[in-house]
């Protein structure tokens, strides 16, 4: 498959009351057309700001991203983003329909627009609701609507930030499955980005570990599972057991147990190396926050 995005060396320092603080260290990797790969690191270690950088909503301030070639600067027209936060990113004045449509309105007339709307909506099997208001609809419903506005917009790319964070377990399942069957029937290219392990196993082809900040890529597993996963088999199968033990065991520092580079893209650190400026983060971000809460 061609590659759809590649990230080189891509950091991110904001400036803050006491200096500089480097969120994002250095994060190269490659995304291929068709893959869904799940992002995870420790809390505060720069993914949204990773995601951000991709999206071309805030400029990195070293390094390089491109999507299928083009370098990314400012917002590509191909690319959409869903955001944890549907109640904020969805529009409470505009019907269901609307809120689908709302990106397409300058590029597509109103009748291929609206049936645009409509097969999306369909998608995420919500056909009947097009003519509701958001705010009619449960939270996951309305995460759909949200889900269906970016396919919609047919993205060469999807980003996700933890679009799952704001729903019950029960309805994380669910839109989990839907995301996976409607990504997979339109061979969508994705980079989700969650906090929560179990679900990077259970959605990824692949899954990138962060470090802490300044945060680099620590490992990229490949998820060998098989595609078709269910809930219930795939979760207790000894694959997933395995894949979740060791994405924690990275997350909290552990090296990885492969002795070459974690990736062709990324800067080969060693694991130690990284493990331990990962505990020194954590504990500087400890620090940190405390003084400020
Ligand atoms: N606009 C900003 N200005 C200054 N610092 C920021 C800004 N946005 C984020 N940060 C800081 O950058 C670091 C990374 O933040 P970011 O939200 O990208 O992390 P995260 O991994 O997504 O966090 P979480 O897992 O808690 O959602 C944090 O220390 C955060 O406080």
């Amino acid at each position: 498959m061609p590659t759809m995005l590649e990230v080189t060396d891509l950091g991110h320092s904001y400036r803050a009351k006491d200096g500089v603080h480097e969120a994002i260290g250095g994060v190269s990797f490659t995304v291929d057309a068709g893959e869904l790969v799940c992002v995870v690191g420790p809390s505060g270690c720069g993914k949204s700001t990773l995601l951000r950088s991709i999206a071309g909503l805030i400029s990195p301030t070293r390094g390089s991203t491109t999507l299928h070639g083009s370098p990314v600067q400012g917002v590509p027209d191909d690319l959409a983003v869903v955001f944890q936060d549907y109640s904020r990113s969805l529009f409470p004045w505009l019907t269901v329909q609307r809120n689908v449509e709302f990106p397409l309105r300058r590029s597509l007339g109103r009748a291929e627009r609206q049936a645009r709307a409509a097969e999306a909506l369909d998608w995420v099997g919500l056909s009947g609701v097009g003519g509701k208001y958001t705010w009619q609809l449960s939270g996951g419903m309305q995460q759909r609507v949200a889900i269906a506005r970016a396919l919609a917009y047919r993205p060469a790319l999807l980003l996700m930030d933890e679009p799952f964070a704001s729903v019950d377990a029960q309805t994380r399942f669910e839109l989990e499955d839907l995301l996976l069957r409607v990504t997979r029937e339109h061979a969508s290219t994705v980079l989700v980005v969650t906090h929560d392990i179990d679900e990077s196993v259970y959605l990824g082809d692949r899954i990138l570990v962060l470090s802490g900040a300044p945060s680099k890529v620590v490992a990229d597993l490949t998820v060998d599972l098989p595609r078709e996963r269910d809930q219930i088999t795939t979760r207790e199968s000894e694959a997933f057991v395995t894949l979740r033990s060791e994405t924690a065991r990275l997350l909290h520092g552990g090296r990885p147990r492969s002795t070459k580079p974690v990736t062709s893209a990324n800067q080969a650190e060693d694991g130690q190396t990284v493990a331990s400026r990962w505990a020194d983060a954590e504990r500087a971000e400890t620090g940190r926050r405390a003084t400020t809460t």
